[in-house]
């Protein structure tokens, strides 16, 4: 089966399809044409950020495919993320991605990290202080922000609200406080980070674990990685398909960024279903690099916070 065929139900009773564009470090002028490409291939869900700085044109490439009537908005699940920056004003932070984005509501909103920056710093997304290092406000509680995220469910400018990058002690600190159990949690995932723990946790919580970078973000090793290109090689598929397959069985969504049309279509592909070897390959992979302590996290910003991840304690 296709994985943009593949739907995963959330805890709102909403469903989220098996396979997202990723538009992060899309270039302007590229990611308009990706998502109006990916939507008349097939894809359904669509991944941005406001600090991506790019929802204008992602709104424009979706805009594009509904004018010519390949999709309608309700056909669409279109995720989007409250920046650092907006912690202290979480309305204006979802209505200004609204605006950009040319939507009345987005399916999905999430609090992109667990950490404010200053909303008056030196620069509106990255403010930073003289020294160099990130301007951020420690003294503003996730939770906090996450109990004005809950205000917005009602307001019908969001279906669902959910994270992003939360480890398991940062959902410790949040759920108990919280009227609202998160719908997803969007974290870095692929065999050489498999964060098992927080995928653990959230199943059995009822969250939704979304794969932020499954291939392993830019310049990815993972395409070259031994045991996933031995798999695919046996399989006689691309090291991609042995990726988002290996996501979607664990349960996950991906989201796959492309602004490569071949890519795009590629990424679309049907899923093998991994064998017992197959599983056995790539877990034995992710074992050594926990064992000689050497996960690769490639998406880690320079906040200076411990997000409670084990491998960056
Ligand atoms: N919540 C968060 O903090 C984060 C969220 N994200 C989200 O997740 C998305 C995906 O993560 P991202 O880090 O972008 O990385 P991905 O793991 O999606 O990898 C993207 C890279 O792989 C290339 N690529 C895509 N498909 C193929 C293929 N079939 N064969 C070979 N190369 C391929 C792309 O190249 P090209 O485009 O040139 O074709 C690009 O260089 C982001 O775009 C964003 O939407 C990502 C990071 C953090
Ligand atoms: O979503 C993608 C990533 O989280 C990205 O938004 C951050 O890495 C950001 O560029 C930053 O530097 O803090």
């Amino acid at each position: 089966m296709a994985a943009a065929d593949i739907h995963f139900k959330l805890n709102t009773g909403a469903e989220i399809p098996a396979l997202g564009l990723g538009t992060w470090q899309s270039a302007p002028g590229e990611v308009e044409k990706a998502v109006f490409h990916a939507i008349k291939v097939g894809y359904r869900h669509i991944d941005t950020a406001l600090c991506y700085q790019n929802e204008h044109e992602v709104g424009q490439g979706i805009k594009e495919a509904i004018d010519a009537g390949i999709v309608k908005r309700e056909d669409l699940f279109v995720t989007t993320k409250l920046w650092n920056s907006y912690h202290a004003r979480v309305s204006e932070g979802l209505d200004t991605s609204l605006k950009n984005l040319g939507l009345d509501y987005v399916d999905l909103y999430l609090m992109h990290w667990p950490i404010a920056m200053n909303p008056n710093g030196s620069h509106p997304i990255f403010p930073k202080l003289p020294n160099g290092e990130r301007d951020i406000i420690h003294s503003h509680s996730h939770v906090t922000t996450w109990q004005s995220m809950e205000k917005l469910v009602g307001s019908g400018k969001t279906k669902a609200i959910g994270v992003s990058n939360y480890s398991v002690q940062y959902l410790e600190e949040l759920l108990p406080q919280a009227s609202i159990i998160p719908a997803a949690n969007q974290i870095e995932n692929h065999p050489s980070l498999p964060q098992q723990e927080i995928v653990d946790f959230c199943n059995q919580k009822g969250i939704h674990v979304t794969a932020y970078s499954p291939l392993g973000s830019t310049g990815s090793p993972l395409f070259t990685a031994e045991p996933i290109v031995e798999v695919a090689k046996k399989r006689g598929v691309s090291p991609a398909t042995v990726l988002l397959s290996w996501h979607i069985a664990r349960g996950s969504s991906v989201l796959a960024k492309s602004v490569t049309p071949s890519r795009i279509e590629a990424n679309r592909t049907d899923l093998i279903k991994l064998d017992a070897d197959d599983v056995a390959t790539i877990k034995k992979y992710s074992d050594q690099l926990a064992a000689s302590k050497s996960f690769q996290r490639f998406v880690f910003p320079p906040f200076g916070v411990n997000f409670g991840f084990p491998d960056k304690m």
